[in-house]
């Protein structure tokens, strides 16, 4: 049976935390969608449900996550966990006060930390506030983000915005003491009546002593950093088995592409850095806002170019000219637009034999792996730091994919995830 069940709010964050449990040794698991009822239950130590709520409307968000709640309990988790972005990314409205709100409420436990941090890639919190690298959440390009600018970076402030409930603090000092303190905090601000708690990491040991303290939390909500204390506690009470090679994938041969979506500065670098070392085509959706007409110019040019070496194809763009679409289309039709491209050119790319493809950006990802009719993908090994091969099972054809966050990944990503060493075969 299943010891942890995941609720993530999009498909590269789904992939990130999954692959996070797997690198401590849990057998993981990430489904697409809330499974049918009565479905089979994976045979893993974890499972992530992947949605796409992080942008949806705040009740189609409750509503969801609520129902993947539903299943992963029915599946007979132990634990659960609400995964969102290292950045927090969310609307106006939301989305992580009220799905958080939803899934306190459901467990029955009037609490839950959040902590965002992922010291790895750079995301850490202190006295509340949320950095990127060396920037301010809202100073770090994220304040552009085309559909969740974040221009807060005080998480305090941000999460009490968004829940029913009142937000306290957990800070440095306390982390620093370690998992005791960390839990005897929590618990004062519980009996305060707070409902969520905001925990500082700046480092993985801060994120281990979080996961111990929360050990006995039936919630705990963040990034894929706090979640890797949470394996050696489920370990520590015996509850689970050490394994040869979790992250074990088969392989999949054939042509290699990434498609992607995402406008955040580490994408536009990586494409940089991709032009002019292999075939790469890049999209003008401003001058042609048709999805359809897109994706057969993408093809007409795949049909040249695809071959031994990977190819790239972006719609991804700078910031003035994503406003430009956005003013043109609105917000939420201007990224409707582009990601109906993507997906239509992902499924023209593996009609066409692509066998291994990386997709950048979360909400882009969500489209291309659902217009592929993919429900299930085992988690493999890590290409860099949040982003590992995936293996689709049960699909028409063998498929690797890697999901990879805007934000995530070394400059060079889309030519090291071809590599042999960032795809080594089971
Ligand atoms: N040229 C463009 N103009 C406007 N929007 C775009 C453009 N290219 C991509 N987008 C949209 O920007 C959004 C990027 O979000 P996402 O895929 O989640 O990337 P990230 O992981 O960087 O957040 C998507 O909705 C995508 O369709
Ligand atoms: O936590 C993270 O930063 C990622 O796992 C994540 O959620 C990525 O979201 P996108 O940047 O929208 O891909």
């Amino acid at each position: 049976m299943p010891l942890l069940g995941c609720i993530a709010d999009d498909f590269t964050g789904a992939t990130d935390l999954a692959s996070m449990l797997v690198r401590n040794g849990m057998r993981t698991v990430q489904l697409i969608g809330v499974p049918a009822e009565g479905s089979t239950v994976p045979d893993a130590d974890a499972i992530v449900v992947a949605l796409k709520s992080r942008t949806a409307p705040v009740e189609q968000a409750v509503a969801d996550s609520l129902a993947a709640l539903a299943w992963l309990r029915h599946a007979g988790c132990r634990q659960f966990f609400f995964k969102y972005c290292s950045t927090f990314d969310s609307t106006e409205d939301g989305n992580i006060g009220p799905v958080g709100d939803a899934l306190i409420d459901a467990l029955g436990s009037g609490f839950a930390l959040a902590c965002p941090a992922f010291p790895t890639n750079g995301r850490t919190v202190y006295q509340g506030h949320l950095f990127v690298g060396t920037a301010l959440l809202n100073e770090s390009g994220m304040e552009k983000h085309p559909l969740t600018p974040m221009t807060d970076a005080n998480l305090v402030r941000v999460l009490g915005r968004q829940s029913r409930g009142t937000v306290g603090l957990v800070p440095f000092a306390i982390v620093e003491q370690g998992a005791a303190a960390i839990r005897r905090a929590m618990t004062a601000l519980k009996e305060q009546g707070r409902r969520w708690a905001i925990v500082d990491a700046v480092t993985d040991a801060h994120l281990r002593a979080i996961g111990e303290a929360a050990a006995a939390h039936a919630l705990v909500t963040g990034g894929s950093g706090v979640a890797l204390g949470l394996p050696e506690t489920f370990r520590a009470r015996g509850l689970l088995a050490a394994i040869a090679d979790p992250a074990a994938l088969p392989t999949a041969d054939g042509a290699a592409a990434v498609v992607a979506g995402s406008c955040s500065r580490t994408t536009l670098l990586q494409i940089g850095m991709a032009r002019g070392q292999v075939p790469t085509l890049e999209l003008d959706p401003l001058a042609t806002p048709d999805a359809a007409a897109l994706v057969r110019q993408a093809m007409d040019w795949a049909a040249t170019k695809l071959g031994d070496r990977p190819v790239v194809i972006a719609a991804s763009a700078p910031p003035e000219r994503v406003a430009a679409l956005q003013a043109r289309l609105g917000r939420d039709a201007a990224g409707a637009l582009v990601e109906h491209a993507i997906a239509g050119i992902a499924q023209g790319l593996v009609e066409r034999g692509v066998r291994r493809l990386v997709v950048a950006g979360g909400e882009t990802a969500g489209a291309v792996v659902t217009r592929l009719g993919l429900r299930s993908l085992r988690i493999g090994p890590e290409i860099d730091p949040g982003v590992p091969w995936t293996y689709a099972e049960g699909g028409a054809v063998p498929l690797r994919l890697a999901l990879k966050s805007g934000n995530f990944g070394a400059p060079d990503f889309f030519l090291k995830a071809f590599a042999p060493a960032g795809e080594q075969p089971a």
